[in-house]
């Protein structure tokens, strides 16, 4: 069997709510507040889950984490039965008990950066989890994303994971969102393409909002995946786009096998960048997505780079983009050329992701992507691949377990967190993971 991509997608949890504590993300900061509702956000999730296993790309999907996370609260001090922790944290630090209650586990594009066995010097696929130093609620992620992955990729013959980076700001890292490859095939060797937004001690940096990944961090990521030196490539963010609101390489570029999808200024020093893939892999092709066609701001505001790229398998490729990039008049004119000018790309589909996208997140955001081949997908945890049966157990699942309708004060609830462990507790039997949870040990 031919390797293929398989996305796992993260599954939206029961505390999925805005609090704008992504500082530089935009939809983050706008959406601060309003009230969420989990349910409609997961079952936005498994939609597209579903719909894209339908036709015929492998998925699977991640689960979230326990929130309120309770044993970091007691790392700040907050005392106590783990009721009288929340409590004690709601009264005091509202802003915390909301960083420790995130669901931005979800965006799992953010979880680990991962290297195939064709790129990788000992031929397995490794994972290496990120640490997402530079905002609170996502460095809390950490342990339990390294529990899940190692439930789901459990056989280490084939599958390798590594632990996140030391928890500092030189280290930071956002794994696959600022990550691409390139390839042939799936499963020919690639070109690994590393983009980070700073670099210590270096003044090339954004200066209004932050860069969140830095050139140390990639590096690093990039010897812990074994990716064979002469496959890695590193690129640097157009800070001045950062400061307009990207705070991840996904939401300026999207590539998948021989293609980029981005704008004109995704990258600094974007034509040398681009040369260099023409010189390393064969077939590359570029579509530069120029500031007059579509704006960086509006580029932001639609996310039409945070879509996926998928190959059917006789090669022609589908977009699928946030509902967004839908309504807005410019932007769809321009993929409606896109479709048919002389490119991969073949077929757009929109997906209704509100939810997530009030929070910054759109497709890409919430899949990791993963090139398998067929023995290796064999060896995945085989309770996490979407498929009927478990789109209806999942559908039910959320059904019984979520709330429609969450507000900053619904936190303090101690019900709310009595409900999320009976439901993560089920949630672990259905996916067959074990005890992955803090509350289960
Ligand atoms: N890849 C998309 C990540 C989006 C995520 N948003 C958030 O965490 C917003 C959470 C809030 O503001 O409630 C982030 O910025 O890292």
């Amino acid at each position: 069997m031919k390797a293929r991509e398989v996305n796992f997608d993260g599954l939206v949890g029961l505390t999925h709510h805005y609090a704008g504590l992504s500082f530089g993300n935009e939809a983050s900061t706008r959406h601060r507040f309003q009230v969420s509702n989990p349910k409609l956000a997961a079952k936005q999730g498994l939609l597209k889950m579903k719909a894209l296993a339908d036709a015929g790309f492998p998925q699977a999907v991640i689960p979230p984490h326990e929130r309120p996370n309770v044993p970091v609260l007691r790392q700040l001090g907050f005392s106590g039965s783990d009721e009288q922790v929340v409590e004690k944290a709601a009264a005091q630090a509202p802003h915390i008990l909301s960083s420790a209650s995130s669901a931005s586990a979800m965006w799992v594009a953010n979880a680990a950066t991962v290297c195939p066995s064709a790129d990788s010097v000992d031929g397995k696929v490794h994972l290496t989890v990120a640490n997402l130093n530079n905002k609170f609620h996502r460095a809390i992620e950490a342990p339990t994303t390294e529990a899940l992955l190692r439930a789901i990729f459990r056989d280490e013959k084939t599958f390798s994971v590594h632990s996140a980076l030391p928890q500092v700001a030189m280290l930071g890292d956002e794994g696959a969102a600022n990550h691409n490859r390139f390839s042939g095939d799936y499963g020919d060797p690639g070109v690994q393409l590393f983009v980070y937004g700073r670099e210590e001690g270096s003044m090339l940096a954004p200066t209004r909002y932050p860069a969140r990944q830095t050139l140390e961090a990639s590096q690093a990521v990039a010897r812990l995946n074994q990716v064979r030196p002469s496959q890695v490539l590193y690129a640097r963010q157009n800070p001045q786009v950062i400061d307009q609101g990207v705070f991840h390489n996904d939401v300026i570029a999207v590539s998948n096998r021989q293609l980029l999808f981005c704008h004109e200024h995704a990258f600094a020093a974007q034509a040398q960048l681009l040369a260099e893939l023409r010189r390393r892999m064969p077939g590359f092709m570029a579509i530069e997505v120029p500031q007059q066609a579509v704006s960086v701001a509006d580029a932001v505001s639609t996310y039409l780079f945070n879509s996926q790229l998928l190959s059917h398998e006789d090669g022609r490729m589908v977009l699928v983009l946030p509902q967004e990039s839908q309504e807005h008049e410019g932007v769809w004119r321009y993929l409606n050329q896109l479709l048919a000018q002389d490119n991969p790309i073949s077929e757009l589909k929109v997906f209704d992701l509100r939810e997530s996208m009030a929070n910054g997140g759109g497709p890409a955001c919430l899949r990791l992507r993963m090139v398998l081949t067929g023995a290796e997908q064999q060896a995945v945890n085989p309770a996490v691949m979407m498929n009927d049966t478990l789109f209806a157990t999942l559908n039910d699942w959320v059904d019984r377990h979520y709330r429609d309708c969450l507000t900053q004060d619904d936190l303090a609830d101690p019900q709310l967190l009595r409900e999320g462990r009976e439901a993560l507790d089920r949630l672990t039997q259905l996916l067959n993971l074990g005890s992955v949870y803090p509350f289960q040990r």
